[in-house]
């Protein structure tokens, strides 16, 4: 896993003062550093067009033309005049080596955006929004430098944003790249070398960007085992019955030994699922919530107070049964309208679904702080699990994930973790990893996954 950081001014602030690396040495090595990028990646593209602005995003534009000027046809556009020191610097330098610097937009093969970065502070003028989506009009390869102009420190979005292909981040990951809203404009990201390594140039961080190597599946490495070696989950089904059926399937090609479904009316279920009345004596963990519907609250109670392990979803979120766990340490996994009435219940805020979309980083871990034991996982297109106010990121899901059932799957799928044996932080990242990735190998189009398939793919991992 990588770190991510709220901000990262203190972070280049100590650069200078313990390092003793100049700001101007910082931005060489951002500009380098990009500049590699792009010869690497673009070398048979002929024309680049750099737009600046007044800060220092727009100085290592200014610097990144220098870099390459010659190399390519390079024009710098100055979208305003240069305000910060250093941007003033690279100017100088740009024109004593004869940057071509225009006055008007073209497209070109190459745009880099280099007009806010992480000083953007207050809304874009009518000027800049008109830049923007200009520039979102053009077929050019898309570079965001350090954030795509538009989306702020807290990865809003307030009117447009540059939609980058790709976007090379200074130094270290920020959190504001890995909202929901900033998926649809950050690209592919990549982070720029400041000329120190990266375990030098970050701090401690209680956030975290997952990688697929974080994803620990529950590979059998005994011999001598038996059916009972790997647990038994219990899926309690409500009025939505197909639910519990698709946490049940997932649950069982993830490994757990046994998986039963708990439902009063019969079911018909494939063979290898049971189905019982009551809870199994041998129950080890218990997935409930999912297409739940009315039920009778005595006996809920009684399931969310057994000594097992568990994960909750769904419709067990409107109801104030839940505040009855949050001291246990189960598994949570709201959907943002889920989570808002849980925020709700157990009177933490009284939010709407925007609201808690604009600052999810912020309310997890408002959330994490109150009920540190439990695990949330909130979904959404960028997941963020938490525990124990650390957080963790999964941005490995996408659109194909959008259909009813796939949260069903996510359910099964931690459920199977608890029941062999995961503790439940553990459960939730490696299923919620799993669960996109799985997706991501689906190949057919991105608009007709069924949980089935995803089923498939996940036990082909
Ligand atoms: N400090 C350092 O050592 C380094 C800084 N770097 C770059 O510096 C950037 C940060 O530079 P700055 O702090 O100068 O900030 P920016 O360059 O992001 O922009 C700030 C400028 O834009 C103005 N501004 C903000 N919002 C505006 C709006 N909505 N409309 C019009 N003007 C607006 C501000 O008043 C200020 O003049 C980073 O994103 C990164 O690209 C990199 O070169 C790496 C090293
Ligand atoms: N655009 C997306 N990008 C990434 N993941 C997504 C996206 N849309 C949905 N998902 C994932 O799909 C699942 C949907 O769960 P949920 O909304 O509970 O559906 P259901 O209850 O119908 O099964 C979640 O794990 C969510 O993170
Ligand atoms: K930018």
């Amino acid at each position: 896993m990588q770190k991510l950081f709220d901000e990262v001014n203190s972070l280049d602030k100590r650069c200078y003062e313990k390092f003793l690396l100049s700001e101007d040495l910082l931005m060489e090595h951002a500009a380098s550093s990009m500049a590699l990028y792009i010869s690497e990646n673009h070398s048979s593209y002929k024309s680049i067009l750099i737009i600046c602005g007044s800060g220092n995003n727009g100085a290592d534009g200014i610097t990144l033309a220098r870099l390459l000027h010659t190399k390519f046809d390079v024009k710098l556009y100055l979208f305003s005049d240069a305000k910060s020191e250093m941007a003033k610097l690279q100017l100088q330098r740009a024109h004593a080596l004869g940057v071509n610097v225009v006055d008007e937009l073209s497209n070109a093969d190459v745009i880099v955006d280099c007009i806010f970065g992480t000083g953007l502070n207050k809304p874009l003028n009518q000027n800049c929004e008109n830049l923007i989506n200009t520039l979102n009009s053009y077929e050019s390869i898309k570079i965001a430098c350090d954030i795509p102009s538009g989306i702020n420190s807290l990865g809003q979005v307030e009117s447009v944003a540059l939609e980058a292909d790709v976007t090379i981040t200074m130094g270290a990951l920020k959190t504001s790249l890995f909202t929901d809203v900033a998926k649809d404009y950050v690209g592919k990201i990549v982070v720029a070398d400041l000329g120190i390594q990266r375990n030098l140039y970050e701090l401690d961080s209680n956030k975290y960007l997952l990688d697929e190597s974080d994803m620990n599946l529950p590979f059998r490495n005994k011999k001598n085992s038996h059916k009972g070696s790997f647990g038994h989950l219990n899926v309690v089904a409500g009025c939505k019955k197909g639910a519990g059926i698709i946490a049940a399937k997932a649950a069982f090609g993830f490994g757990a030994g046994l998986v039963s479904v708990v439902c009063h009316e019969n079911l018909d279920l494939p063979y290898h699922i049971m189905q019982t009345h009551f809870i199994s004596e041998n129950c080890t963990a218990i997935a409930i919530g999912m297409g739940l519907g009315k039920y009778e609250t005595q006996e809920i109670r009684r399931l969310l107070n057994k000594d097992v392990a568990k994960i909750i979803d769904a419709d067990l979120f409107y109801d104030e049964l839940i505040c009855e766990v949050l001291n246990q340490e189960v598994v949570l996994t709201p959907h943002p309208k889920e989570f808002v009435s849980l925020l709700k219940l157990c009177a933490i805020a009284d939010i709407d679904v925007s609201e808690l979309q604009n600052n999810r980083f912020l309310y997890v871990q408002m959330f994490s702080k109150k009920y540190p034991k439990v695990v949330l996982l909130l979904k959404g297109a960028n997941v963020i699990i938490s525990q124990n106010e650390k957080l963790f990121v999964n941005s490995f899901g996408s659109a194909v994930l959008s259909k009813g059932g796939s949260g069903d799957v996510l359910s099964g799928l931690v459920g199977s973790l608890l029941a062999q044996g995961y503790k439940a932080l553990d459960a939730a990242i490696t299923a919620s990893l799993a669960h996109a990735i799985a997706s991501r190998n689906y190949k057919k189009n991105n608009y007709s996954l069924i949980p089935s398939h995803l089923v498939e793919e996940i036990r082909k991992l």
